[in-house]
């Protein structure tokens, strides 16, 4: 079905936060490199043990585990909360991701969206607690990110802030579903390439569940194309991988990268075809937050505006693709 993935080795750097307030100069110096020369690193010595990570994948697989009629409870709406299965079509494939994801949020557009304690006590604290856990360390790197870009250190956590009610910071559930390794013909997208449009991604994965993958070399935030060399990133419970999104790419007038990534779809021996379960938490601007780089090179744009855009760029590239698959 799909022809064989060409793959180039490149270093994904690989930032320790341990000591985080004494090394932060030292530690703002190698997140600047990664956001400039790779768009993706990883963080280790976080703060989050694989304990407690290992927990909320236990959680997050026990609201998978609820028949979808009770998950369809909690349906998904474009303030990108609530509950899909099989509906999120990337302008990469033109076809759904083989998925069901549960999106989660600290403010108001979360209302009536919880899987109540009926069908699985204890699920919004839980995951309420793992969010705030994120939150942190998002906020650390942040501090980072505003130090590297000449802004005063608050500056990003302002912009993100969670407790508002219009926060749009959102934790992703994600479970790909198993898939025959014997071919059937089809292609089985699990997250088909794409770029996030947010400020920074930060995402868990499960050990033994691979097939993220990485395709940098984007120049400016506004095009869409992506090349056909991958690299694959490692799956490890305790890492957090982190990539640069649309937003901080626009913030830092397109000095550090928003990379296209993946997850592929398993088809070729080596792949890994089970279920897959990965956690993403978006840190995404409050919907007032007033956007723009030092140099100016965009014009200024509010946290709703952003992220309006983002979805229209998004909409233009899959009816393009959708013509094409048309005429093929
Ligand atoms: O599940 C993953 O590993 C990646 C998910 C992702 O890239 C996304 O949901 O934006
Ligand atoms: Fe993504």
């Amino acid at each position: 079905m799909s022809s064989q993935t060409r793959y180039v080795e490149r270093a994904i750097p690989r930032i320790s936060m341990h000591d985080f307030e004494d090394r932060i100069e030292e530690i703002t110096t190698q997140l600047i490199d990664a956001a400039e020369n790779v768009g993706f690193f990883t963080v280790i010595n976080h703060g989050i043990s694989k304990e407690d990570i290992e927990a909320m994948f236990a959680t997050s697989k026990s609201m998978f585990d609820l028949p979808d009629n009770v998950k369809a409870t909690v349906p998904w709406n474009a303030n990108n909360v609530g509950w899909e299965k099989n509906s999120q079509i990337r302008p990469s494939t033109g076809k759904p991701d083989s998925k069901e994801s549960y999106q989660l949020q600290f403010g108001e557009n979360m209302k009536d969206l919880w899987i109540k304690d009926s069908d699985l006590p204890g699920f919004q604290t839980t995951s309420l607690t793992f969010m705030h856990r994120v939150q942190e360390i998002s906020e650390r790197l942040m501090r980072c990110f505003a130090r590297g870009l000449g802004f005063p250190e608050t500056f990003f956590i302002e912009c993100h802030g969670i407790s508002r009610p219009n926060s749009q910071t959102t934790m992703r559930l994600l479970h790909y579903f198993s898939q025959p390794e014997e071919s059937d013909g089809q292609e089985y997208h699990r997250a088909g390439a794409h770029a996030d449009w947010d400020f920074l991604t930060l995402l868990f994965q499960k050990e033994g569940q691979s097939g993220l993958e990485i395709c940098p070399g984007r120049e400016v935030v506004t095009e869409f194309g992506i090349g056909d060399e991958w690299t694959k990133v490692e799956a490890s419970t305790e890492a957090i991988v982190c990539n640069i999104g649309d937003l901080l790419m626009s913030w830092s007038d397109d000095r550090f990268k928003s990379t296209f990534h993946r997850v592929k779809a398993p088809c070729e021996p080596g792949d890994y075809f089970g279920d897959r379960y990965s956690i993403a938490y978006f840190n995404q601007p409050c919907k007032d937050t007033l956007i723009q780089g030092p140099l100016k090179k965009y014009p200024m744009v509010t946290g709703a505006e952003f992220t309006e855009n983002a979805m229209k760029r998004n909409f233009a590239a899959l009816q393009e693709k959708l013509k094409t698959v048309a005429a093929a």
